[in-house]
């Protein structure tokens, strides 16, 4: 198998820039399988990447913005000409079904087209001067070189939502995706050569974070995406050292109240689509169910029967609707969970699921101890953790005691009780009668409390981390 190499100053990293070796990927549906084989780069080659990186950023400032979104338009269509192979690829090296990852391709492709279109919006504003002859305005312009780092359970959208708008603002961009999917980063780093972006404006690191992640600092700003302990504890003090704006989009514990005058088919259905689809890997998924006391226990039973007839297995296969975990570590830590002193409560679904991959069923714990790690910790894998509650008020003041802060969900017909959620609920997301997760590409997305830091992504809100402004007072001589 020819490895999977980085790219780096326009040119894939061949033997002759050495590396720590290759590296191999397992199908995590069929462990016995190679999917794929990559060359890891060493801190060298990440710090020639930044260097190159600097020297390409005037050319591409200086590219018209609309240029700039017609790499982004062609990147599109090629992703979109690709779906069916990109998508193979996904599910075979991270997991999870191929309807899900043509989704995702899909919902890239958006947000690719998305901000191509932003090129051609105001970039400032003009304001009237005190001062006779004077105009005054203020422009958006790039903050430089920006460092992404990336995970793997939406291995090509949080890379697109990161890169598509430095590009498209006027910054190169330094990318290490995670090492779990090089095939896909892959895929993604050859439409945007085929679109014809510029050698040293994108390069694409391959290897694992604690390697490379100190060369990527001394940048204008870093995005980051993943655990809540790498990026507080290891991203933001190493960034905001070396001067640059930061951005951190991490875990979650999100919570799902379901009142007692809700629609309960609607509740179910959404809270198992929330708690379970990609196999719960998403910092978005609903992982603990406030349910009122007087429906909680036809609740429990009807999610214990969903998770119970969930097709779990192969993500290539046209019936199953829940993939494998992405790793080893994931099915370990979703196996830790279900120990009941992890949880102080009963498990009434889940378990290991087929036998040659790393397979979870969709697990229901009712009646969990408030205090215990499962109720409190992101658990980042299918289960859905049940807690009685007495009332709204009940419901948040127990959403609010957790120290993360990313989506949350309420399922009611009273309106009040929905605005009451909306107002003070704390949490960068909140849905009414919908799944914690699954978000639309065109609105601002962050969390609060542990679940993130700095300007939220995507949509209008992206333009304040790619960006700064500069304000210009001319006056006319003469
Ligand atoms: N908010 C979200 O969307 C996500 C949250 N998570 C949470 O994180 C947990 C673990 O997932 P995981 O992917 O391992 O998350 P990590 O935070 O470990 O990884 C995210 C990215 O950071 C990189 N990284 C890892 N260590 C360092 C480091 N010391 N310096 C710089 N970069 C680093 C990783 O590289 P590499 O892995 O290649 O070493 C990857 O590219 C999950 O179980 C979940 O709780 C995970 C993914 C997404
Ligand atoms: O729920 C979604 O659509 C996005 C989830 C996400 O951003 C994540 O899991 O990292």
């Amino acid at each position: 198998m020819v490895p999977l190499v980085s790219y780096v100053d326009g040119e894939y990293v061949g033997d002759h820039l050495g590396g720590p070796g290759t590296h191999d990927r397992e199908n995590p549906a069929d462990v016995a399988e190679v999917v794929s084989t990559a060359r890891w780069a060493d801190p060298a080659i990440a710090e020639h990447a930044v260097a190159s990186a600097r020297a390409a950023s005037s050319s591409w400032q200086a590219t018209p913005a609309p240029v700039r979104g017609d790499v982004l338009r062609r990147c599109a269509d090629l992703l979109e000409q690709r779906t069916a192979a990109i998508a193979q690829d996904m599910a075979r090296e991270q997991g999870k079904t191929v309807p899900e990852a043509a989704g995702e391709v899909g919902r890239s492709v958006a947000i690719l087209r998305y901000f191509a279109a932003q090129t051609l919006a105001p970039d400032g504003s003009s304001y009237p001067s005190h001062q006779a002859g004077t105009r005054l305005f203020s422009r958006r312009i790039p903050v430089g070189v920006v460092s992404a780092i990336t995970p793997w359970n939406f291995p090509l959208a949080i890379p697109v939502w990161k890169i598509a708008p430095a590009l498209a603002y006027g910054n190169t961009v330094v990318w290490k995706p995670s090492e779990v999917v090089p095939l896909t980063s892959t895929a993604l780093l050859a439409a945007f050569i085929d679109a014809g972006l510029p050698g040293g404006v994108l390069h694409m690191l391959l290897g694992g974070g604690a390697g490379l992640g100190p060369a990527l600092y001394d940048v204008d700003a870093v995005t980051f995406t993943g655990s809540t302990s790498v990026g507080r504890e290891v991203v933001l003090p190493a960034a905001v050292a070396s001067g640059a704006q930061v951005q951190l989009e991490l875990g979650g514990k999100n919570v799902a109240v379901v009142l007692a005058d809700a629609d309960l088919d609607l509740a179910v259905a959404q809270v198992a689509r929330g708690a379970f689809l990609s196999a719960g890997q998403k910092c978005t998924a609903t992982s603990l169910v406030l349910a009122q006391e007087s429906i909680r226990a036809e609740l429990a039973a009807r999610l214990s029967a969903w998770a119970a007839a969930a097709v779990v297995g192969d993500p290539r296969a046209s019936a199953t609707e829940i993939g494998p975990l992405a790793t080893a570590a994931q099915l370990e830590r979703y196996e830790s969970f279900l120990d009941p002193a992890a949880h102080g409560g009963t498990v009434i679904a889940g378990g290991r699921g087929p036998a040659g991959g790393h397979f979870a069923r969709p697990a229901v714990i009712c009646d969990a101890d408030p205090h215990s790690r499962a109720s409190r910790d992101e658990i980042f894998a299918p289960i859905a953790v049940l807690e009685p509650v007495a009332d709204l008020s009940d419901a948040l003041r127990r959403a609010n005691e957790t120290h993360f802060g990313l989506t949350a969900s309420i399922f009611t017909s009273e309106l009040a009780a929905a605005y009451r959620f909306i107002d003070e609920i704390e949490t960068g997301i909140v849905k009414v009668n919908q799944e914690s997760a699954g978000l639309e590409f065109h609105v601002p997305f962050g969390g609060i409390k542990d679940s993130g830091y700095g300007p939220a992504e995507q949509g209008l809100a992206a333009q304040e981390f790619y960006t700064r402004s500069k304000t210009v007072y001319l006056t006319h001589a003469g």
